[in-house]
């Protein structure tokens, strides 16, 4: 079996080496398009996959074709490569925003799968949340599957809205945290700790945290007064995040990636007729 990526950025190029690294595809059952040449020569020569800057080229190699390309450009790849697409293959996803009723459209094809992976994906330990139209046979899900799990975890749901919103949540997820990553080492530089220890400090203490949630099955809420002791320095900490409105902010936030995400679909459903 081969599989083929149309557009090998950031995302695209994190699947690639978790499939390997899983042993699901051989680097020569793998092709990867571009659009400069410089680029697919690049990574031709560091995971030793076949690259072409020809999107067509990529289409006929694939009995899976993925479309990694940003949401912008859907539009203009799809004209370029439907006439190439064959019946018995299976479309992958992952672009944000473009539905399984857009996909189907442009590109004159039923069998598709969309995918809202999230760059942790990178080093395996993605989250990734995907549906798959009802000509996706039961061994195509299995395999589909199968390359989603070499990237961290996956979650599959009947409704394609929960693609949507799982690009607000876990798709941009990684950047909520970052940021949180970020502030908190700046706070700890700020008291005077050197921004590698403020690092280490604040990066244990997260991933302590949340593999304690998770292996305790406790609420947060329950978790958060284990460590809110009477009359002590937690207690004032929580009073100022709640008072400059932290889980307002991010809900919001969350809800504003959301909307974007409806926005882009929208936008996406319009063009093309
Ligand atoms: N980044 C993320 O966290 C996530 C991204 N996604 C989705 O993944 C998709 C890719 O995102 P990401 O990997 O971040 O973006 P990148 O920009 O890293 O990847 C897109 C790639 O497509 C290439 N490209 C541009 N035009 C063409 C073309 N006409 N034909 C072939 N290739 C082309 C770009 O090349 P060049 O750089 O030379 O322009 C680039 O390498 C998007 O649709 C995004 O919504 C989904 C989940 C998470
Ligand atoms: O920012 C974006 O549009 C993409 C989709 C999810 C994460 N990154």
């Amino acid at each position: 079996m081969k599989i083929s990526f149309i557009g090998t950025g950031t995302m695209a190029t994190a699947m690639i080496k978790s499939i390997i690294d899983a042993g699901i595809f051989a680097p020569s059952d793998i092709m990867g398009s571009f659009h400069r040449e410089k680029k697919a020569l690049e990574v031709r020569d560091t995971l030793h996959i076949n690259t072409t800057i020809s999107n067509s080229e990529a289409v006929k190699f694939g009995d899976i074709v993925v479309l990694s390309v940003k949401p912008q450009i859907f539009e203009s790849v799809a004209n370029e490569i439907k006439d190439y697409i064959r019946d018995s293959q299976l479309i992958i996803s992952i672009m944000a925003g473009i539905d399984v009723e857009t996909l189907q459209r442009n590109l004159l094809h039923k069998k598709v799968v969309r995918c809202m992976p999230n760059t942790p994906a990178q080093i395996r330990q993605g989250m990734t949340v995907w549906t798959a139209t009802k000509e996706v046979e039961d061994t195509e899900k299995n395999i589909v599957k199968q390359i989603l799990s070499s990237m961290g975890s996956e979650m599959y749901v009947e409704d394609e809205v929960y693609v949507d919103m799982a690009t607000a949540l876990s798709g941009t997820g990684p950047a909520y945290v970052f940021l949180f990553l970020e502030s908190l080492v700046n706070a700890g530089v700020h008291l005077g700790f050197s921004r590698r220890d403020a690092m280490e400090l604040v990066y244990k203490t997260t991933l302590g945290s949340v593999l304690f949630a998770m292996q305790s099955g406790k609420h947060t809420a329950e978790l958060r007064d284990m460590v809110t002791s009477p009359g002590g320095t937690t207690a004032d900490a929580l009073y100022e995040l709640e008072k400059g409105g932290f889980r307002t902010v991010l809900e919001k936030a969350v809800y504003s990636a959301y909307k974007r995400t409806l926005y882009l679909k929208e936008l996406n459903k319009k063009k093309g007729g």
